[in-house]
């Protein structure tokens, strides 16, 4: 059993963002703890601690380089962490496949959409239903279904993947990743090259699933698209946490604003 974890935090002028992270109260879905990975000599993520609640929107902004990207992979699972620690529903994964995560209920988009170029759309998606967690044929089907619908893509389910323009590449991501049943959903710059109308289109399907009880993390450059979903935000610089709390108050924070605004707070 969950407890639900409240959306936003009051901020007070005395009371600092990292503050507000530490006092966030609830069972955590997904909590990773001291985790440090480096590539070579490059340290990438630097004692980094998270945790969020099932059903949580979190947006994780910063610059270029900052570890975004590579702390998803270590939460989904993509390649492990140096050191610390990975639960996921209550259970340590830090030693479990991305595979074998998304069976327990954690799926990932990727920056660059990677589909089965010879396969279709239906296709693509299929095969996500059917390895997610462990389901009949007809429930595989029936996801396909919903997950192509909600995503905006059955009128184009029998077209080769490879035929598809970028939004569409998008929405299959979302889609696949939706197929699988996930409890929380690890979004990478899913409107990364993304028209402001075509961003916007993506934010209406990502707010659905929300209303579907569906935890969001989402890594974003277009700030403002972000701030549609988001009711918590994260900001990271050189592999570290450096703010995390009310999506407003990360945004004037005086280090974001310096790291990733470049420039200092007006
Ligand atoms: N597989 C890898 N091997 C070596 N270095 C890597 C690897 N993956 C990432 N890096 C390096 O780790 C650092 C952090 O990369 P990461 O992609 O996590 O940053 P990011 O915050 O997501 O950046 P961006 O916003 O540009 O996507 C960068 O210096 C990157 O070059």
């Amino acid at each position: 059993m969950f407890r639900s974890v409240p959306n936003s935090f009051p901020i007070t002028d005395d009371t600092t963002v990292q503050q507000i992270a530490r006092q966030r109260p609830g069972d955590d879905f997904l909590s990773a703890k001291a985790i440090h990975k480096s590539f070579g000599a490059l340290v990438v993520l630097d004692n980094v601690d998270f945790a969020m609640g099932v059903g949580d929107a979190v947006g994780i902004v910063g610059p270029n380089g900052a570890g975004k990207t590579t702390l998803l992979s270590v939460l989904a699972g993509a390649f492990p962490p140096n050191s610390g620690t990975i639960f996921l529903d209550g259970r340590n994964v830090t030693a479990l496949t991305a595979a074998d995560r998304c069976k327990s209920g954690l799926a990932r988009t990727h920056q660059v959409p990677k589909p089965f170029g010879g396969m279709t759309v239906f296709e693509n998606v299929y095969v996500a239903a059917a390895h997610g967690e462990l389901v009949n044929r007809d429930e595989s089907y029936g996801r396909v279904i919903d997950s192509l619908t909600l995503c905006g893509m059955l009128y184009v389910a029998n077209r080769q993947a490879d035929t598809l323009g970028l939004l569409d590449r998008k929405r299959l991501e979302l889609a696949r990743a939706l197929a699988t049943k996930p409890k929380l959903m690890l979004l990478d710059e899913i409107g990364g090259g993304l028209t402001d109308g075509e961003a916007s289109e993506l934010v209406e399907t990502i707010r659905e699933l929300r209303r579907r009880g569906i935890g969001i993390v989402w890594i974003e450059h277009i700030v403002h698209i972000l701030l549609q979903v988001a009711d918590r935000l994260i900001c990271m610089d050189a592999g570290r946490i450096i703010a995390d709390g009310d999506p407003k108050a990360v945004m004037r924070d005086e280090q974001v604003v310096k790291a990733y605004l470049g420039r200092s707070p007006a």
